[in-house]
């Protein structure tokens, strides 16, 4: 059996490391002994049965579970080096270098050009804002599809659309990573491809770690990833832990893990 630290893909220049990262609810321990690296410019798929803890973690990197009260976490997480959850850090500015798309799409109640422009205006943008606005949603394959309509809402187009949006936005206040729980658990297929094909083109720029239900999408999209799992305590709790990360085709068709390879060939989860 493997041991956690050499879970990790180690060659490629890493952006986020946990080592030993524990989280809480209260007193239930959903996540144990995480160490993990995710490189950059690569797309990291976190798969896995529900309850083993992949959203969590994911919200772990941009500092969002600390809206959750009963929430805490042990253990050392770092972004290029710099302590994450040390003293000095603002929350504010973490969600600046490290954005979130989320399941379903939430575009603002404004135009689709206010949705670009908002974000970059309350975070000191400068620059020529139509620039941004258009290149912003170049960058997220919907500026052909919107570029007539820019002072429509963006509730009022598709959800597909609504997504690219949403990846839109994230991507127009220049961020340096790009999390993804679940973007295309709402769309159509069509829309799901088109999604998939954009995450492939973002990944020349961000660093992306995306949580997927969706098998066929984690081996079409990531360059690595990471199967995590759960295990009944011996009080009866569900406790996520890290299996197994390894390069996406290792995973998919040599896991060293027997459950992992259960998981992969659909026999459970
Ligand atoms: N806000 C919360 N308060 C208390 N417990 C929580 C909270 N969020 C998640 N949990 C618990 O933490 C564990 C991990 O949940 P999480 O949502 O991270 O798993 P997941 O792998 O993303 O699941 P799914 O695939 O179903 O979305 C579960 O046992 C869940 O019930």
């Amino acid at each position: 059996m493997m041991t956690d630290r050499e879970t990790a893909p180690k060659t490629d220049e890493i952006v986020l490391q946990t080592e030993n990262w524990n989280v809480y609810y209260g007193d239930f321990l959903a996540l144990k002994g995480i160490f993990l690296n995710i490189p950059k410019n690569k797309v990291t798929a976190f798969i896995g049965p529900s309850g083993c803890g992949k959203s969590t973690l994911l919200r772990c990197y941009n500092r969002l579970n600390d809206l959750i009260p009963i929430f805490h976490a042990e253990g050392r997480m770092t972004y290029r080096g710099q302590d994450l959850y040390g003293k000095d850090i603002d929350p504010v500015q973490v969600r600046r270098r490290i954005g979130m798309v989320f399941q379903k799409p939430n575009p603002f109640p404004k135009s689709i050009y206010e949705n670009i422009a908002y974000g970059a205006r309350i975070n000191g943008y400068k620059g020529d804002m139509d620039e941004l606005v258009e290149r912003s949603l170049r960058q997220a394959a919907l500026w052909d599809e919107v570029k007539d309509k820019l002072k429509q809402s963006g509730m009022a187009i598709s959800g597909g659309q609504q997504q690219r949006l949403c990846i839109a936005r994230a991507i127009a206040i220049q961020p340096d990573v790009v999390l993804m729980d679940e973007p295309c658990a709402s769309l159509d297929p069509i829309s799901t491809l088109k999604v998939e094909e954009l995450i492939h083109q973002l990944k020349e720029e961000y660093t992306i770690v995306i949580v997927t239900h969706n098998m066929q999408q984690a081996s079409r999209v990531a360059d690595y990833t990471a199967f995590f799992n759960v295990k009944m305590t011996d009080d009866g709790k569900r406790q996520g832990y890290l299996a197994e990360c390894n390069a996406t085709e290792v995973i998919f068709q040599n896991p060293q893990e027997e459950a992992t390879q259960q998981y992969v060939s659909g026999r459970f989860g």
